[in-house]
């Protein structure tokens, strides 16, 4: 597989910044208001810094996710950037209003004001020209980071590069670099993937494609969950995420060819009765008795023969990843993750932690990627559809800026 990268996009760092200029900056915080990790932020924050210390007017346009329940307004998103870059950073609720283009010709230079979640409109996740031609009104041109929603083709990252000439913003260099590592199949490094957590694109993307470049793929979450499906086990009321038939249908092809992987299956797994505010009940079964219909898989249990793999990396060397919290972490449920963090942490093992649940879940002061779903589009084909709408865009825009 070519890495497309970062090729033929024009970047923001290289780019002169004149006083006054108006920037959308498009970026994709998706975080809880008790702001557990902040990485989503942090990384946009030293080109928001240098736009407004050119004097840009900057609009900041944001998405909180589907799983972000407690959090549809960005109000403190707004106050952070605030107190991190030691600056008056307004908050604007709406974002495609006839308001909200006021708000944006009102702002200052040197002013930046974060305008509301993009997720309110259903032309944002449909990408909606009309509606990106209405975001575009915020702005002259468009500095696009959000590496996190980066596999997303929506109307506020992809849609907008429509309207508006685009420059990559330093953080979608700072991940694509970051990820290089962990890219391809690898004939010297062992490589090991865990693909866990409850998003579909963990299946649909990681577990489709990293079986064919890595050595060792240890599913859990809801990948393991829809593998024991596909195997014929009764998995109860365990998760399956949002696209299960889908989920489903890739795990019996992946169980039905030759993969370079080796695929862990464990032999028994960890279940506990959903009481509705936490778990009851809590006991270890072996997969082949199945999974009563009043309790879900919350954990599992290493093979020993998964143990000696991954004492083989820890004592040879390679690489590793975590996408997606490979169990219940917070409510508890620690044994995998605890072993699987333990083998990752060793010194020889080149090993990174992807996506904003995973990073927020696990404890790890290791190297993380703010990308879950997008940083598996990228390894899986080398590039995703927000970089190559930003190609499109300098061909289109050359002239221009
Ligand atoms: N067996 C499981 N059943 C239900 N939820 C799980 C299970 N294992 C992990 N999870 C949940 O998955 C969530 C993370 O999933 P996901 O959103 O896909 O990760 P990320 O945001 O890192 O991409 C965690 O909050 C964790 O509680
Ligand atoms: O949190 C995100 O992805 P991730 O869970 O794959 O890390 C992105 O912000 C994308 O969120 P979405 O899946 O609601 O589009």
């Amino acid at each position: 597989m070519r890495s497309e990268g970062m090729r033929g996009v024009r970047l923001l760092s290289q780019q002169e910044i004149r006083c006054g200029q108006r920037w959308i900056y498009s970026a994709g915080f998706n975080v809880g208001r008790a702001l557990a990790d902040t990485g989503r932020i942090d990384e946009e924050l030293p080109a928001i810094e240098r736009l407004l210390d050119a004097g840009a007017r900057v609009a900041v346009l944001s998405h909180q996710g589907n799983g972000v329940d407690d959090a549809n307004e960005l109000d403190f998103v707004a106050d952070y950037i605030a107190d991190r870059l030691g600056r008056t950073v307004g908050y604007f609720p709406g974002n495609a209003t006839p308001d909200a283009v006021d708000r944006a010709h009102a702002l200052r230079a040197g002013e930046a004001v974060v305008f509301g979640n993009t997720r309110k409109h259903a032309g944002e996740m449909t990408n909606s020209a009309e509606l990106a031609g209405r975001f575009a009104a915020l702005g002259d041109c468009a500095a696009i980071g959000g590496f996190s929603k980066a596999h997303r083709a929506h109307a506020s990252n992809v849609g907008l590069l429509g309207h508006r000439p685009a420059f990559a913003a330093d953080s979608l260099v700072h991940e694509t670099g970051l990820l290089a590592p962990w890219a391809g199949s690898s004939d010297e490094l062992y490589s090991v993937a865990v693909l866990g957590g409850v998003k579909p694109e963990k299946t649909a993307i990681g577990l489709e494609h990293l079986t064919a470049t890595y050595d060792l793929v240890i599913p859990g979450g809801a990948v393991l969950n829809n593998l024991l499906r596909a195997l014929g086990h009764d998995i109860g009321s365990s998760t399956v995420g949002s696209r299960p038939e889908k989920c489903l249908q890739v795990s019996r092809n992946v169980l039905n060819r030759a993969n370079r992987a080796e695929l862990h299956i464990p032999d028994e797994v960890v279940i506990a009765r959903p009481t509705g505010r936490d778990f009851a009940d809590a006991r270890t079964i072996p997969v082949s008795r199945g999974v009563p219909s009043d309790y879900a898989i919350v954990d599992f249990v290493l093979a020993p023969w998964v143990c000696a793999k991954l004492d083989h990396l820890t004592s040879h060397g390679g690489r590793a990843f975590i996408a997606g919290t490979p169990a219940r972490y917070t409510e508890g449920f620690t044994r995998a993750s605890d072993a699987l963090l333990g083998a990752l942490g060793h010194d020889r093992v080149n090993a990174l932690l992807l996506g904003g649940d995973t990073t927020a879940d696990l404890p790890w002061n290791g190297t993380k990627s703010t990308g879950g779903g997008s940083a598996l589009h990228y390894l899986a084909y080398g590039t995703c559809p927000v970089f190559d709408a930003l190609r499109t865009n300098a061909l289109r825009w050359e002239a221009t800026l």
